[in-house]
């Protein structure tokens, strides 16, 4: 069986969604940013603080190449930045993957995570307009990597379960 790797922007559910694709499918489900916090022993916020967004790539990297070597079946949640950066996106289009873009407009992506941003350190000291300006341009230039995905869902006025629905379709 393939892996299956879900991708998008913060806050686009990735966490959420695999949790519920999880229950409803018994395949265990790996969410990347835990697994480098599991590595590293300290939270995605202190590894930003401590060593910086350039140590975090390189970690997240590793961590990703070797979730994708191991045998076992899995979901793998990405983090948000992971298709963006050292080449992660190519891996995205591998014949051992099914990997799902979950697609969400800025609106939708500035209400999801405008009370929810202090665990985000990208986000976490900007105000509303800030956040709003930051999220269209970052979306915008992530777009290009995003769209290596094998497949598109979008997101947007969907509950849970629909998008859940949406995804196993793809993998009937
Ligand atoms: N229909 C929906 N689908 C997914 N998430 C939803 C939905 N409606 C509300 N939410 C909320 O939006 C947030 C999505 O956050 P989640 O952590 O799953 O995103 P993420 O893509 O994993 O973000 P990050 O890249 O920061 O890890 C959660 O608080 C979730 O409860
Ligand atoms: O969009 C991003 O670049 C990030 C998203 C989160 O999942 C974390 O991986 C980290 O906060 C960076
Ligand atoms: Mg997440």
């Amino acid at each position: 069986m393939k892996k299956i790797i879900l991708l998008g922007y913060m806050g686009c559910g990735k966490s959420t969604i695999a949790q519920n694709l999880s229950k409803i499918t018994n395949i265990p489900f790996l969410d990347l940013d835990k697994c480098i916090e599991k590595r590293a022993n300290l939270s995605i916020n202190e590894i930003f603080e401590q060593h910086g967004e350039v140590y975090f790539r390189k970690l997240e990297h590793e961590m990703f190449v070797e979730l994708l070597q191991s045998s076992e079946n899995n979901i793998i949640g990405l983090g948000g930045g992971t298709p963006c950066y050292a080449n992660n996106h190519e891996l995205l289009k591998r014949d051992d993957v099914v990997s799902v873009y979950l697609k969400a407009s800025i609106d939708t992506l500035y209400s999801r995570l405008v009370h929810n941003k202090s665990k985000r350190p990208l986000i976490a000291n900007m105000n509303e307009e800030e956040m709003k300006e930051f999220i269209a341009k970052h979306l915008f230039d992530r777009s290009f990597y995003y769209n290596h995905a094998q497949h598109k869902v979008s997101v947007d006025d969907k509950t849970v379960e629909e998008t859940v629905q949406d995804i196993l379709e793809i993998l009937a």
